[in-house]
């Protein structure tokens, strides 16, 4: 990691302040864990400790250690941890600092995650479900209004022609792309949730969506929706991101997609363990349909009660693979989970949403700004696909000449404000 990188203050400052707000969430529910379980206050003290060792090796720069555990994925881990070693020439373990990004940040979330699987009763908290749950709750009136302009337009949603529903598809994409601002590892679990309402400054925005392939989205769905017959289905998958606001507005788009037949079923892909602060597990998923539905706004709890009904139907379809949260990037799918690459073939279109997702999209690289999104993919295409995500990190591919450095000298800090975002496609096997 070059020294006062992103990555570098990332992994410095970052890091360290989210593994204090663990155990200082684990501190505060020590009375509930022996209220519920009559016992947990050994298994918190261990879990904190093994945590509060976690912080100090991090700060001290000293050697990621294999993991210890025997969680179904510890073997493919400490298989990419010894790659990682031979990858750095024979000097010995790599530190924190020494190794690659992308890697520590994900190595860190999976030991949070080993320090509380191993220490029943606690083993299934989820450390940052409070956080997601307050997400939830303060973009609350953007919920609302998101919810009843799309119940309003399923009204009739029938009468629209191509155009109209093109447009409506742009506008949901446009909420779904902005949503993925409101991630809580950004901002190292400090709130970060929808304030104004998610549709009326779409206009405005336009100008900071720097590749903007909804043409070649709306073409791709249109097509295949006038090719479709009783026999083939349309299938659309969408790699989650974040609970809180970013994922109801996944769900509307998704919802979208249904109503309007531009797809047949949409297949989830969530994490299987809590992830990045923010990340939805099958919990979120099934707590915020839950929420909605029990929500004491007619439109609100109209959009939950379908949602389960799509659910029931199985038109809705919620998958975790443990892929998600290992630390290779999805260049290494076919090898490392030919299982979900084969599943993602079955796909008409993959939604990837968030900056994660584009960083193991494109191998982390420092790639010029000007390389083609289809380079970067490193052939990692099980099916057409598309990334929704504002800019939270530096890489950054597929611009056109120049671009890059035109924003560069106005915004010096446009990769890493969250403030620009893509909806980039890419449908060449
Ligand atoms: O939720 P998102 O959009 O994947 O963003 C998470 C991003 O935030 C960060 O944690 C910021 O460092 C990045 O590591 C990561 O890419
Ligand atoms: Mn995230």
């Amino acid at each position: 990691m070059e020294e006062r990188s992103f990555a570098y203050f990332t992994v410095k400052d970052r890091l360290p302040q989210i593994l204090t707000k663990v155990i200082d969430t684990l501190h505060r529910h020590k009375n509930e864990f022996f209220e519920e379980h009559g016992e947990g206050v050994e298994a918190e003290k261990r879990a904190i400790s093994f945590l509060s060792k976690l912080r100090n090796e991090l700060q001290t720069d000293k050697p990621v250690t294999p993991l210890e555990d025997e969680l179904p994925d510890a073997a493919l881990w400490n298989q990419y941890l010894d790659y990682q070693r031979n990858l750095s020439n024979g000097n010995g373990e790599p530190s924190w600092f020494q190794s690659p990004w992308l890697f520590v940040e994900c190595y860190m979330y999976r030991r949070i995650h080993a320090a509380l699987a191993q220490n029943p009763p606690i083993g299934s908290f989820d450390v940052f479900k409070e956080g997601k749950a307050q997400n939830f709750f303060e973009s609350q009136e953007a919920i609302i209004a998101l919810c009843t302009y799309f119940q309003e337009l399923l009204k009739n949603i029938q009468d629209l022609d191509e155009k109209q529903l093109q447009g409506e598809l742009f506008k949901l994409l446009q909420v779904s792309l902005w949503g993925n601002k409101c991630d809580l590892s950004f901002s190292a679990g400090e709130g970060s949730s929808q304030k104004s309402s998610p549709l009326q400054c779409l206009e405005d925005m336009v100008p900071y969506i720097i590749v903007n392939d909804m043409e070649r989205l709306w073409s791709l769905l249109i097509n295949a929706k006038k090719r479709n017959t009783d026999k083939c289905n349309v299938r659309v998958d969408i790699i989650l991101d974040n609970a809180g606001f970013e994922l109801v507005s996944d769900l509307v788009l998704t919802d979208f997609l249904l109503s309007s037949k531009l797809a047949d079923e949409v297949h989830f892909h969530g994490k299987s363990i809590p992830w990045y602060v923010s990340d939805t597990t099958k919990n979120d998923f099934n707590w915020t349909i839950k929420q909605l539905q029990s929500a004491n706004h007619m439109w609100m709890s109209r959009c939950g009660i379908n949602w389960e009904g799509n659910l029931k139907k199985g038109v809705w379809v919620y998958h975790d693979h443990m892929f998600w949260t290992l630390p290779h990037v999805y260049s290494s799918m076919a090898e490392v989970a030919p299982d979900l690459y084969a599943d993602l073939q079955k796909s008409n279109l993959l939604l990837f949403k968030g900056d994660l997702n584009y960083r193991k999209l494109t191998g982390d690289r420092k790639w010029e700004y000007t390389v083609p999104f289809h380079q970067a993919l490193n052939k990692f295409h099980p099916a057409p696909l598309c990334s929704l995500r504002t800019l939270k990190s530096d890489t950054q591919v597929g611009l056109k000449p120049g671009q890059g450095e035109q924003i560069q000298a106005s915004e010096p800090e446009w990769m890493v404000s969250g403030k620009y975002g893509i909806v980039q496609f890419d449908a060449t096997p």
